[in-house]
């Protein structure tokens, strides 16, 4: 990955549907050769955000370059250098797999030649199979198929593994490590906080038309979550002042007689030893590692793949 040449270049991005604020104020930098996450709940604006990318839907204010293409200035350049995948894969139903990887190659000068395209998505087997006839597993490797077959050098992939089976998305998971590794930057858009973990050298979580944070999926726990919450009941009163000095803690919550100390290092030895010496009877100790999820919750007020209205 290197973020100081950038792949893609997004500045204040702002867009506004019908009194409707999509975007308001996006940044984003893509490194060359990463896998960058875009995540957020539904309607954050995700989707947006890379349709303006792609040059599809027009920004009402607020700069994107790709590769130092201005997508709105050179559609032609940038249909050279990046390969969209619809999130509809949408094809006529009649047309064969062969057929329509054919069409799209001939889009461009230099295509993936159509048959090792078919190969490198696992769909020699079903060349002669109509899309209609395809599963949902096999439409969307398909339109991976077509995104990739102008070798472009930026791939933007928009929930590339919704409705896989788990055999099914490890193989597109693994597919889409080999892209990077062949120097392919790719941008996923996912609701999979495991998926985000797996593939993502860096994300961007997305509320409410904005990016509220960027980092590696770790950096985000970390400077969200922290490291873990050790949880534990006490008997008598909560020595909340105390614990909240113990070496590595950061935040102190108590629920009744339950109490939840936030923090990193080796925490439950640090808070049974301070409470044994100040002689609080504790029972019931249990630890909680620091999630992507309880990340996600906590910047976007929601759950992951719940919906901004839901909040
Ligand atoms: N063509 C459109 N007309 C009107 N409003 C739109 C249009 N496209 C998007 N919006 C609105 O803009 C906001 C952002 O939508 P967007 O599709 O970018 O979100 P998203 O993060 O991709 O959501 P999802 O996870 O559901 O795909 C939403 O409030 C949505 O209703």
């Amino acid at each position: 990955m290197n973020v100081a040449t950038p792949a893609i270049e997004v500045r204040q991005l702002r867009k506004t549907y019908r009194g409707t604020t999509a975007l308001d104020g996006v940044d984003l930098t893509v490194g060359t050769g990463e896998i960058f996450g875009i995540l957020g709940p539904n309607g954050a604006g995700k989707t947006t955000t890379v349709e303006i990318i792609e040059g599809l839907t027009s920004p009402d204010s607020g700069s994107v370059h790709v590769l130092g293409i201005d997508p709105f200035a050179d559609r032609d350049a940038l249909r050279q250098v990046l390969g969209a995948q619809l999130q509809e894969s949408r094809l006529p139903a009649k047309l064969r797999v062969r057929e329509a990887v054919k069409l799209y190659a001939s889009f461009y000068p230099d295509p993936v030649p159509v048959d090792e395209m078919l190969e490198r998505v696992g769909l020699t087997d079903k060349r002669s199979t109509p899309f209609e006839g395809l599963s949902g597993g096999q439409q969307q490797r398909l339109s991976i198929a077509l995104a990739l077959v102008g070798r472009p050098k930026v791939a933007i992939l928009d929930e590339v593994t919704t409705g896989l089976d788990p055999t099914a998305r490890r193989a597109m998971w693994q597919t889409i490590l080999d892209l990077r590794d062949s120097g392919l930057t790719v941008v996923l858009i996912t609701h999979f906080m495991e998926e985000a973990e797996r593939l993502c050298d860096r994300v961007a979580l997305m509320r409410g038309g904005r990016i509220v944070a960027t980092d590696t999926t770790g950096g985000i726990i970390e400077s969200t979550v922290g490291g873990q919450r050790v949880t534990f009941d006490v008997a008598g009163r909560v020595p909340v002042a105390d614990l909240e000095r113990l070496p590595g803690v950061t935040g102190v919550e108590v629920d009744g007689s339950t109490v939840h100390v936030l923090g990193r290092g080796d925490l439950v030895t640090a808070i049974t030893g301070a409470l044994h010496g100040w002689g609080v009877g504790y029972e019931r100790v249990r630890v909680h590692q620091g999630t992507l999820d309880d990340a996600f919750l906590q910047l976007t007020g929601t759950a992951a793949g719940r919906t901004e209205e839901d909040r």
